[in-house]
């Protein structure tokens, strides 16, 4: 029968010079005969009864191998052919994979439709690149090491987890449907992935943390079930994926669209305009919604808007304490806006001093009832500046001093208030952490955000210009950092050194002329 087909089929050369030979469908169990055949280079044998392969040890040049739909067991049983690429053993019996590292070609296996429960013995095919094992028994991904796959399809298995995977750095295309995976986890060190498939898992509603490289972040991914016929789960499923392999360009056969990557973003990880932005928004709007009232004090005058000082840069770095500092020295000027927080007083921190101490549900409240300026999430606790916190400073014939967190500045920025914003930025990272932990108020995750937050303000800093009016380094020691501090409240002030108290007291006597003087020149002096 072989010997038949040999003659009439794919044969070219002359006698035993055949270099392609196809048998499909016929039927065929013995092909020893091709034992003859050693200048093979490509068969295929698709479709026949074949059990044994032995034959192919005679075929040093063979190149392509299609054994596939036989009734193969033995898993590469026949010695290794030296230029041997490609091998299709798709729908046999096999169930044990043996080591391959003699086959050194070996750029592309498939072996669909077997019976494997494990991978082994390919870490040495060092030229692998695309490997497909679906429907197999395979319940754990183990055994690739960093093999230079590009195409991975593990598909109709009993994998529960995504592992494995961490070295694949080559890997382009993953097929992990019709699994019992739960988790995404897994999946983030593939940078060059741009196509998987994930249909048909178990993922359900579990929330799955992953931390966002850029500035520590912790975020939360809602990982939804694929298979859900709710849209907005859908939706997030989709969104959460893409965030997570951002060179994805097809997600579970669709293609993955430049507004998802956009979203995604948004949502998981988002600039800091798009914070500040939809905490405008959403102040603005619940504003709205309040009958309107008239805060004359802080509306901005013809000539100047109302003076604010904002101090800002990382927790801890000293902006508070300085503030504090310069409201009590330049007391007839500035004094805190004081802001609203979930957070629980520290030791000696007094409600309605250093904060308003609110429960989470009054500060909800406080934003449905239009009372923010700006809101601002930072370290699991909410921070908020009302409206009425500047209305009672400025009622005082004073200016108003607050702190915050870059996020609270871009937000406050989008507002009418045009403060002067001071950044405050520690100059040697090493005793900025050692200050924190001195405190013993941080746990280790809170001083690490903080730390490097610090890259966050350095970058605004040197990217947008002009966005501080004056950036102040903060060594070690406060003091040096304190006196430029008062030295640029001064200018903007324009005080002398010398005869700064009397200057002021004598050219306006009472506190509130001369501050609506000295806010002229503060707000003046800018433009
Ligand atoms: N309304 C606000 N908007 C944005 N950020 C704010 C706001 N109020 C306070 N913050 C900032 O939130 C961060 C956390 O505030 P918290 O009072 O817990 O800080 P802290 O540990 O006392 O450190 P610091 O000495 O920098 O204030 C600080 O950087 C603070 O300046």
């Amino acid at each position: 029968m072989v010997s038949s087909c040999v003659s009439h089929l794919g044969q070219f050369g002359t006698g035993l010079q055949l270099y392609y030979s196809l048998f499909q469908s016929r039927n065929l169990s013995d092909i020893s005969i091709l034992c003859n055949y050693v200048n093979l280079q490509k068969l295929e044998l698709q479709h026949n009864k074949i059990k044994d392969l032995s034959c192919v040890s005679h075929m040093p040049y063979l190149v392509i191998l299609d054994a596939s739909h036989n009734e193969i067991f033995n898993f590469f049983g026949f010695q290794p052919p030296k230029n041997l690429k490609e091998v299709n053993l798709c729908h046999n019996h096999m169930t044990k994979m043996k080591d391959l590292s003699a086959y050194s070609s070996l750029s592309k296996l498939d072996l669909d439709y077997n019976r494997f429960s494990e991978i082994s013995g390919l870490e040495q095919c060092c030229r692998l690149t695309h490997l497909s094992l679906a429907h197999n028994k395979i319940s754990r991904i183990s055994g690739l090491g960093s093999l230079p796959l590009t195409y991975l399809c593990l598909k109709g298995n009993q994998l529960e987890r995504i592992e494995g995977l961490e070295n694949l750095k080559n890997l382009q295309v993953l097929d992990l449907s019709m699994n019992s995976i739960t988790s995404l986890s897994g999946l983030q060190n593939l940078c060059l992935l741009g196509s998987i498939n994930l249909e048909k898992n178990l993922f359900d509603k579990h929330k799955r943390n992953y931390r966002c490289s850029k500035y520590s972040y912790t975020i939360t991914v809602f990982v939804t079930c694929s298979t859900s016929s709710d849209w907005q789960e859908q939706q997030d499923y989709r969104l959460s994926v893409v965030f997570l392999l951002q060179h994805l360009t097809v997600l579970d056969q669709e293609k993955v669209t430049a507004e998802e990557k956009v979203s995604s973003v948004n949502k998981y990880d988002p600039p800091l305009e798009v914070v500040a932005a939809r905490d405008h928004m959403t102040q603005l709007v619940y504003q709205l919604n309040q009958p309107q009232v008239l805060y004359d004090s802080t509306l901005p005058g013809a000539d100047s808007p109302y003076p604010m000082l904002v101090l800002t840069g990382p927790q801890g770095g000293g902006k508070r304490e300085l503030g504090h500092r310069l409201c009590q020295e330049f007391s007839e000027y500035f004094t805190y806006g004081i802001c609203h927080t979930t957070r629980g007083p520290y030791y000696g921190e007094e409600n309605g001093v250093d904060y308003h101490f609110v429960s989470d549900e009054d500060f909800q409240n406080m934003i449905y009832m239009g009372k923010f300026i700006q809101t601002m999430h930072y370290g699991g606790h909410r921070f908020g500046l009302t409206r009425d916190a500047i209305e009672d400073v400025a009622r005082e014939g004073l200016a108003c001093c607050l702190h915050m967190e870059l996020e609270g500045v871009f937000s406050l920025k989008k507002s009418y208030f045009e403060p002067r914003y001071i950044l405050f930025i520690p100059t040697q990272l090493e005793k900025y952490t050692d200050r924190l932990k001195n405190r013993g108020l941080y746990t280790p995750a809170q001083i690490n955000m903080a730390v490097s937050r610090v890259e966050l303000y350095a970058d605004t800093n040197s990217k947008r210009l002009g966005f501080f009016d004056n950036v102040i380094p903060c060594a070690d020691d406060l003091e040096e950092a304190y006196q430029t501090l008062r030295q640029v409240v001064k200018e903007y002030m324009l005080l002398e050194e010398q005869d700064e108290g009397e200057n002021i007291r004598a050219s306006h006597g009472s506190t509130s002329i001369g501050v609506r003087f000295f806010l002229f020149l503060f707000m003046g002096s800018r433009y």
